[in-house]
């Protein structure tokens, strides 16, 4: 029998094994790996609930739970919906969820005017959330891209993004999830300048504490394709990200753009997709040595699971290696739809 996963390989008749002199070594690293308490032993990295980022999509309505296609597992839910969410994500010691909305294509429009109404879905949520489990850490997306007809994350005129003009809007959208009990603003939309801008906004306002997670280091990749059917931005998206997004061959340039967010305020910075990146990860941790996060986005997340349910690959195990390769890179923490899975395993594991 060869290797089963969990089992100890069989130990073959001792007849049948070939005579081989022992070979004249002095080290052999395998002792080290010999028994489960050896392993534990010398252990580098280890996974804890508090590495988590628990993302969830909103949708208007009550009591609605619909599944997203393309992410099986993973519901849009409505406001009470995700109020139950929030208290299972306590319960399990999870210590911050991201919220993401999915806009009804009416209230989009050119300039994405929703993202900055106080009564937004996203902002009734965190009141929502934050009445019943202020404990809880709220990070809150800013971008325009769940509020636009176009789906771009910035304003456009002729086809061309208006940074500036943009960077205003997303300072209004910031302001008022702040006032809406955000803790942690995550700008995702990466026009240059936002960060400064924003903490500029927030510490006006009086927002002194509310923290600034920068999408530092965010790629234009093609593995937020399920994220963009979650939220409903899909169809709608004309184009593509790549005069905002970094160009996947790049590192020199992530290290620039963590630099220029950490000047301008960041407190933490991601890096984002996830597994595709992580020398990114490694990298930004080494330079700075400031808190690292990093985004194991929706496609990443399908990727699994798909090969799951196909019974290609072995889901949970899968689930908890890929986590753990987040922390051996250098990340602080991530932001994954594997987060109540995962810190349920870790439960059962004690
Ligand atoms: N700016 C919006 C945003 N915030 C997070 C994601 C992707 C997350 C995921 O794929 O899980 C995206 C999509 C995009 O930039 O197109
Ligand atoms: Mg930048």
């Amino acid at each position: 029998m060869a290797i089963k996963f969990g089992r100890p390989i069989e130990i073959r008749d001792p007849s049948t094994r070939p005579a081989a002199p022992p070979l004249d070594l002095t080290i052999r690293p395998r002792r080290n790996r010999k028994t489960e308490w050896a392993r534990r032993l010398v252990r580098e990295n280890v996974l804890t609930t508090d590495d988590l980022i628990w993302p969830m999509f909103v949708i208007d309505g009550t009591n609605q739970r619909v599944q997203v296609a393309s992410m099986p597992g993973v519901e849009r839910l409505s406001v009470d919906q995700i109020v139950r969410d929030a208290e299972r994500a306590a319960k399990l010691d999870i210590p911050c969820i991201a919220l993401f909305p999915f806009t009804e294509p009416s209230l989009r429009d050119e300039h994405g005017t929703e993202a900055s109404n106080p009564e937004n879905l996203v902002c009734k949520t965190v009141r929502a959330i934050k009445k019943e489990f202020p404990q809880i850490g709220v990070l809150c997306d800013v971008a325009l891209d769940p509020y636009t007809s176009h789906g771009h994350d910035g304003l456009i005129e002729d086809g061309r993004i208006l940074n500036d003009e943009t960077v205003a809007v997303l300072v209004q959208q910031s302001l008022v999830q702040a006032e809406a009990g955000c803790d942690v603003i995550a700008p995702s939309d990466m026009m240059d300048g936002r960060i400064g801008a924003i903490r500029e906004g927030l510490d006006a306002a009086g927002f002194l504490d509310v923290q600034i997670m920068a999408y530092a280091a965010k790629y234009a990749s093609a593995f937020y394709g399920p994220f963009r059917d979650a939220i409903g931005s899909a169809k709608a998206l004309t184009g593509d990200k790549r005069t905002y997004q970094m160009d996947p061959a790049n590192t020199d340039e992530a290290i620039r753009e963590v630099e220029l967010d950490l000047a301008e305020g960041a407190d933490m910075v991601m890096v984002k997709p996830g597994m595709p990146y992580l020398d990114i990860v490694r990298r930004v941790k080494e330079t700075f040595g400031v808190p690292t996060f990093a985004y194991q986005v929706s496609g990443e997340y399908a990727m699994i699971a798909a090969a799951a349910n196909n019974g290609w690959l072995d889901g949970d195990r899968a689930m908890m290696e890929s986590l753990l390769a987040f922390k051996r890179a250098g990340a602080n923490g991530v932001l994954t739809y594997f987060a109540p899975a995962a810190a349920e395993k870790l439960r059962q594991q004690g």
